[in-house]
């Protein structure tokens, strides 16, 4: 009989989606058999959050239709969920207060949480034995924590000091070296779980619009009914990729600026 205990994990997974691929959907398949694999966890959840339309991405349509096609393809998971809150917030924000905001409501929803005693998550969390909520990633977005004034050091070192990553090979990544290499992340290596992807997919949203615009197939690359979607809505265009095109900026005003001018 194992003597160790078993910690229920909710997994988070934040990005564009647009569209969602069936590669997203893999990510958590492959997250949770990682997880479980190691013995000590026991994945309860998955969830899905969409970034707003605040989020200066160029091609990115309207968070409502990247939502709806989230929930289309999720429909016949019994483990995977949509989160509108991030999609809904005005502004564009960090994936940190994501991670925190997502958390918090777990807690919440846990038995016998009193709302009023609910000050921070960190206190929270040690006093429930609740689920623990990890971030779900690709290799390119832990990569992308390198990238100057980017991600703020202080976001990185809570999520992955506090909540824990979850992260998927992508060909061309090579996650174990970049952990290694950077002082930060490795203080938190324990945290880090690297899922490697034997079966390599290189499906990506980009791809897929791309497709979409030549009038190409994107057939079992998508799920079929967002395919239904995406052609009763008549989406991805070559004029909706041009959206945000305008914008070249350095990589975190692209995510501030529209709240911080006009
Ligand atoms: N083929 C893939 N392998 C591993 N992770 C992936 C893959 N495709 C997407 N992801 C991950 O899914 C999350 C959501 O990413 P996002 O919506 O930006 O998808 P994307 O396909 O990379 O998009 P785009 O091509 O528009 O940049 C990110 O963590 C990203 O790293
Ligand atoms: O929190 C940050 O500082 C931060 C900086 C860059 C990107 N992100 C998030 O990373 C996710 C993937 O971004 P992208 O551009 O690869 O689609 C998306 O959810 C962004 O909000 C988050």
């Amino acid at each position: 009989m194992p003597n160790h205990k078993v910690t229920e994990v909710v997994l988070l997974a934040c990005g564009s989606f647009n569209p969602i691929t069936n590669m997203h959907l893999r990510m958590f398949e492959l997250a949770r058999d990682h997880l479980h694999d190691t013995g000590q966890y026991n994945v309860v959840k998955g969830i899905i959050s969409p970034v707003g339309d605040a989020y200066k991405k160029k091609g990115l349509i309207e968070a409502s239709h990247r939502l709806e096609m989230a929930r289309l393809a999720t429909a016949n998971s019994d483990w995977i969920t949509v989160d509108d809150w991030e999609s809904l917030q005005p502004e564009w924000l960090e994936t940190a207060k994501v991670v925190r905001d997502a958390s918090m409501r777990i807690i919440l929803r846990a038995p016998g949480i009193k709302r009023e005693k609910v000050t921070s998550v960190r206190v929270k969390s040690k006093m429930i034995n609740g689920p623990q909520l990890m971030l779900l990633c690709g290799a390119d977005v832990l990569e992308s924590f390198a990238v100057p004034n980017l991600w703020k050091q202080e976001d990185i070192a809570e999520i992955v000091g506090f909540y824990g990553l979850v992260c998927i090979t992508r060909s061309g990544s090579d996650p174990y070296k970049f952990i290694q290499q950077s002082d930060d992340l490795w203080t938190h290596h324990k945290n880090i779980h690297v899922v490697h992807e034997w079966i390599t997919n290189e499906i990506s949203a980009t791809h897929v619009r791309r497709a979409l615009r030549r009038g190409h197939s994107v057939r079992y690359l998508v799920p079929e009914n967002v395919i239904d979607y995406i052609r009763e809505q008549r989406l991805y265009s070559a004029e909706s990729e041009r959206k945000n095109s305008d914008i070249v900026l350095a990589p975190l005003q692209r995510y501030t600026r529209a709240s911080s001018s006009s």
